[in-house]
């Protein structure tokens, strides 16, 4: 769709506390393209940490330690500017606008060509002509699928995945592990992936780390 990023995403003695206590302790550098899996019991920080690095950490933790993209120190930037591109469990689609309303929400404001790169995205993930449908009439498969092109629409810097599969069913599950990790190492963006389920560990195909 783009140029491949080239940056890499680097989290450097991250350390955060709760309450006096350490919750997690994390250093490590994902190279563009890479996707690293964080595993870890309920309550072991996961979604702490990628509120973290996203910008949004709850004023009840304590954090220390660097977070960079390229040379850059994401830490002093608001979340808004940070170039952090979000998936959850949920698309999260805006159901007040069409297919189109939501993949133009994630195109830069400058972007020529809106209308084309909109139709380009919808071919590549199979939904040629899904233009102008409600996300309401969409399948759980399809919403997926546009959450996915706005995203990468938004031309992110890198990604955060949180449980971004565990809605889905089996079948539907594996297609999309292949289509979002295909797409993301093609798009060369560094990714955390939080996940409980080891086949999406595996199908992300990096290093894994256990928090808790
Ligand atoms: N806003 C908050 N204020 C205080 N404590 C919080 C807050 N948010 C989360 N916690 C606590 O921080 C710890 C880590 O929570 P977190 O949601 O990061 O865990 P998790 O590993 O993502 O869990 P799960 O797998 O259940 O989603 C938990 O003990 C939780 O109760």
């Amino acid at each position: 769709m783009n140029n491949a990023a080239t940056e890499s995403l680097t989290l450097e003695e991250v350390c955060i506390r709760l309450a006096g206590q350490a919750l997690l302790q994390v250093n490590t550098r994902i190279a563009p393209g890479e996707v690293l899996t964080v595993m870890g019991p309920s309550g072991s920080g996961k979604s702490t940490l990628l509120a973290f690095v996203a910008g949004f950490l709850d004023s009840a933790f304590d954090a220390q330690g660097q977070v960079r993209l390229g040379e850059q120190n994401l830490l002093t930037l608001p979340a808004e500017q940070r170039g952090i591109g979000l998936l959850f469990q949920d698309p999260l689609l805006f159901p007040h606008l069409s297919v189109t309303g939501n993949l133009r929400f994630g195109l830069p404001k400058r972007t020529h060509n809106k209308q084309q790169q909109i139709a380009q995205a919808l071919e590549q993930v199979g939904l040629a002509g899904f233009e102008n449908r409600d996300p309401a009439t969409l399948s759980g498969g399809q919403q997926a699928r546009v959450a996915l092109m706005r995203l990468l629409l938004s031309q992110p810097r890198a990604v955060l995945l949180d449980e971004p599969f565990s809605k889905l069913d089996t079948a539907l599950r594996q297609e999309m592990r292949a289509l979002v990790f295909g797409q993301l190492r093609e798009a060369g963006l560094p990714t955390l992936l939080v996940t409980h389920d080891e086949a999406d560990a595996a199908a992300a195909g990096g290093p894994i780390i256990a928090l808790g």
